[in-house]
């Protein structure tokens, strides 16, 4: 084996394993690296995308839950209005048919008092019930109380009675009672005589109070609100209450135009009414011409859910800078480790690359970049071991340039080096094989071990070499052949032990001393 190819690959070779290594290692965390960041944004973006999806559909839960909560309040009002209408109704129908069977001159007025008196015991909805004939004379009130002279003929309700021939009930806007002082919803009805002619009135009143009572109870949020009117926009009642709108007509704003035709409805209602989103709740009572309607703003509604949904997107915020933060310090680390490992690698690379050289010059001679003579001794026991246990001969070449220390002296000690560098690399490239090995056996003297080879093939590399040598002609003056010459000595023996592998270098040794004797520049056995 060449010993420069042998360094060249082990070179290779080192250079390749930190390569390899230090790929591996940077190849694997760019994807850790890569992934801990994917990782984080998808945790992020997941959270976020849940967060909004949660909060969207709670947010479409509220609103349905305040519809269905309005359309039932909106109901309960409304049937509860309507009892009330009924109550008052199913008395008024009683009186005008008792006064129109009996006749206004066959009719008992105290028994009708005290009727009238009874029936409210039972009904507090009512304010009062009232009984006017023809001209507005007060004729019998459930009050009892003295009413000689009054006349409510200026009434609207009585007009209407006196000059619509209308049979049905009849409920007017709001009024203050004359005898109460108390805000009253009149529900009247009209009384015929027998040929049917207008012959009065008999009139309920329900308390605004009884209703009021039953509104301002209800949690309507900011900006809510709950109203009774007449189907031709006359406002009963409003809740938050005003007196001041009391009987005021609202059939020309939105909350009124808005309400469904239909019996009852519940929508969201957008920048109409005031600029606001509403939901609005409407029902109208089957028998009579009221209606409720709920009107409640969505913003108010929706006051919970926004709570809880500031709250929760702040967590998502704390959650999301979390994960960014332990992304970094991750990301961070992973970069310190690469750089550290970096340096660990490098640092190794290093010190292998160090080792080999410090075994490299432990083995090569330094001035001829031959093997040494300790490499020689490794590799000779080597060779005698091999060679024994296959039974095989080998070879060994001993050469010393002839006449040096003549050379030395005429040309000086570099020149000495300069020669011996030179015969140094005639003896490796006279070697054939790459079992062979040339060392520098010491001072002017190398030595070769040619394995496997018998001494034919031994004197063939001497002659090989030593005509290699003389071919180079260094001058040398003091030789009698003019130029640098190496006589050699060489033995070639089948080892059977170690014994016999040192007898083979002392009898190329010897050979050696045979071809100085013999007139040097010469090979001789
Ligand atoms: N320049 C140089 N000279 C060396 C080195 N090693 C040994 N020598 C010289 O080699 C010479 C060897 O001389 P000798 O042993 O007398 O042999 P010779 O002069 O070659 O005579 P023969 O071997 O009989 O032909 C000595 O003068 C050593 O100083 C070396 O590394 N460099």
């Amino acid at each position: 084996m060449k010993r420069d190819g042998a360094a060249a690959l082990l070179r290779k070779e080192l250079e390749h394993r930190e390569d390899v290594r230090f790929g591996r290692l940077v190849g694997k965390r760019r994807p850790v690296r890569a992934a801990t960041v994917s990782l984080v944004l998808l945790a992020g973006i997941m959270a976020a995308a849940v967060l909004a999806w949660s909060l969207v559909h709670a947010r479409a839960l509220e609103l349905a839950r305040a519809r269905i909560a309005a359309t039932n309040t909106v109901l309960t009002l409304a049937n509860q209005a309507n009892s009330s209408f009924n109550v008052a109704d199913t008395v008024l129908v009683s009186l005008v048919d008792k006064i129109e069977v009996e006749g206004w001159s066959e009719l008992n007025v105290d028994r009708l008092r005290t009727l009238m008196a009874k029936q409210m015991e039972h009904l507090p909805a009512l304010q009062g019930l009232f009984v006017y004939d023809e001209t507005g004379r007060w004729i019998a009130t459930s009050a009892g109380r003295s009413y000689e002279g009054r006349n409510n003929a200026d009434r609207t309700y009585f007009q209407y009675h006196k000059h619509a021939r209308d049979r049905g009930v009849h409920i007017g806007s709001p009024i203050v009672g004359r005898t109460s002082g108390v805000w009253v919803v009149p529900v009247s009805r009209r009384i015929e005589h027998p040929d049917g002619r207008f012959a009065g009135v008999a009139l309920a009143t329900i308390k605004i109070d009884f209703y009021r009572s039953i509104y301002s109870s209800l949690e309507l949020g900011p900006g809510g609100q709950v109203m009774m009117t007449l189907n031709d926009g006359s406002l009963l009642l409003r809740s938050p209450f005003d007196a001041r709108e009391l009987g005021s007509n609202i059939a020309s704003t939105p909350s009124f135009f808005l309400q469904a035709k239909h019996d009852f409805a519940t929508r969201t209602v957008e920048a109409v009414i005031d600029g606001k989103t509403h939901i609005l709740s409407h029902a109208r009572i089957g028998a009579y011409p009221v209606g409720i309607t709920l009107l409640q703003d969505q913003k108010a509604v929706l006051a919970g859910w926004r709570h809880s949904a500031m709250f929760a997107c702040l967590a998502l915020l704390l959650l999301i800078a979390g994960l960014l933060l332990l992304g970094r310090r991750v990301v961070r680390q992973l970069d310190v480790r690469e750089q550290l490992e970096g340096e660990l690698l490098s640092t190794k690379a290093h010190l292998e690359t160090a080792n080999t050289a410090l075994s490299t010059m432990a083995y090569i001679d330094g001035l001829t970049d031959l093997f040494n003579r300790r490499y020689y001794e490794l590799a000779l026991q080597r060779e005698v071991g091999r060679a024994s246990r296959n039974g095989t001969p080998f070879a060994v070449l001993m050469l010393d340039i002839d006449y040096f220390k003549h050379y030395n002296d005429r040309y000086g000690h570099q020149a000495g080096d300069a020669a011996l560098v030179a015969v140094a690399q005639a003896i490796q490239r006279g070697l054939r094989r790459s079992g062979d090995l040339a060392a520098r056996y010491g001072g002017e003297e190398f030595v070769v071990i040619l394995p496997d080879t018998d001494l034919a093939g031994a004197r063939e590399v001497a002659e090989t070499i030593r005509v290699s040598v003389q071919a180079r002609a260094l001058p040398h003056a003091d030789s009698p052949l003019g130029v640098v010459t190496v006589s050699i000595g060489m033995h070639a023996t089948i080892p059977h032990d170690a014994e016999d592998g040192a007898n083979v270098v002392g009898q190329a040794d010897a050979a050696l001393y045979r071809a100085k004797t013999a007139g040097r520049n010469c090979a001789a056995t």
